[in-house]
């Protein structure tokens, strides 16, 4: 975080930065009505559709959020948000959203916080099964965020009455559909609690920028045989909003800092 000119000459408090980058118009608004309650956002359409307000949650301490809609799947994430991080300075990076839940542990409603983001389906299928690009020699498929930040989410979460998991997250190109398809990504990767299609492609992109990352999603359908008619949009969105009206913004930023070792 850096200091802030003061109209006095002196350093004023420092206003940290944050990005939400989520797929679609309707989850950014979500996050904003949460953020931003009193409605006072200023809206662009550079480089994605993408607002900006400010969040004063004390006098010492100002937090500037800023939600990108940067469209579906890992790739337009990727793009949205590192586009993003080189035209403005950040302290942490958000993928939010709506996703489909893992049974028992994410039912639809509620909410989750990552404890690891993991490309799913990056890698290749062989008649042995899939092998991920990590044990092909290839890069990562995993991004960690902060432990210390994902747990106090989840705990100011809790406390405001949002049934809350928190896990790993997949993230998938294709949605899942079949019962065979649930039962395959689950039994690779053990607790995992919900399904998305933007997380690791943010996390690529914050990673690159030396950001930390979150990833925090609402759920709107159970993972499983699909079934579009009951993805229940509209409760995902309210509580996606909710969360985004319970989040202690300040103390996430100053909680992921302070793991990756700055003040
Ligand atoms: O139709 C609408 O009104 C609407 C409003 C908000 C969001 C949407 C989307 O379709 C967003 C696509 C978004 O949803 C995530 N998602 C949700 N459920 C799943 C799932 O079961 N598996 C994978 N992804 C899921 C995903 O991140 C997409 O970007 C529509």
């Amino acid at each position: 975080m850096s200091e802030t000119p003061h109209s006095s000459g002196q350093p004023g408090p420092a206003v940290a930065r944050l990005l939400v980058v989520t797929a679609v118009a309707a989850e950014a608004e979500a996050v904003l009505r949460g953020a931003d309650p009193r409605g006072g956002h200023r809206p662009h359409r550079t480089p994605a559709l993408h607002w900006v307000t400010a969040r004063p949650e004390s006098p010492a301490a100002e937090v500037e959020v800023e939600v990108v809609a940067g469209g579906v799947g890992p790739a337009a994430a990727a793009a949205a948000t590192a586009t993003a991080c080189c035209g403005a300075r950040y302290d942490l990076v958000v993928s939010a959203g709506i996703a489909g839940g893992f049974a028992p542990a994410a039912p639809v409603g509620s909410a989750v916080v990552a404890d690891a983001v993991l490309a799913a389906d990056l890698g290749a299928t062989t008649a042995e099964g899939f092998s991920d690009v990590t044990e092909l020699g290839f890069g990562t498929v995993r991004h960690t965020p902060p432990p210390a930040a994902v747990a106090l989410a989840a705990g100011a979460l809790r406390a405001a009455g949002i049934d809350t998991a928190v896990g790993p997250v997949l993230t998938v190109s294709t949605v899942t559909g079949t019962a065979d398809r649930t039962a395959e990504l689950a039994g690779r990767h053990a607790g995992a609690v919900a399904e998305a299609m933007e997380g690791f492609g943010v996390a690529e992109a914050a990673a690159r920028h030396g950001l930390p990352l979150l990833e925090l999603r609402t759920v709107s359908n159970p993972v499983g045989p699909r079934d579009r008619a009951a993805w229940r949009i509209g409760e995902a969105l309210a509580a996606l909003e909710r969360v985004f009206a319970a989040l202690p913004y300040r103390e996430l930023i100053d909680a992921a800092a302070q793991e990756r070792g700055r003040p």
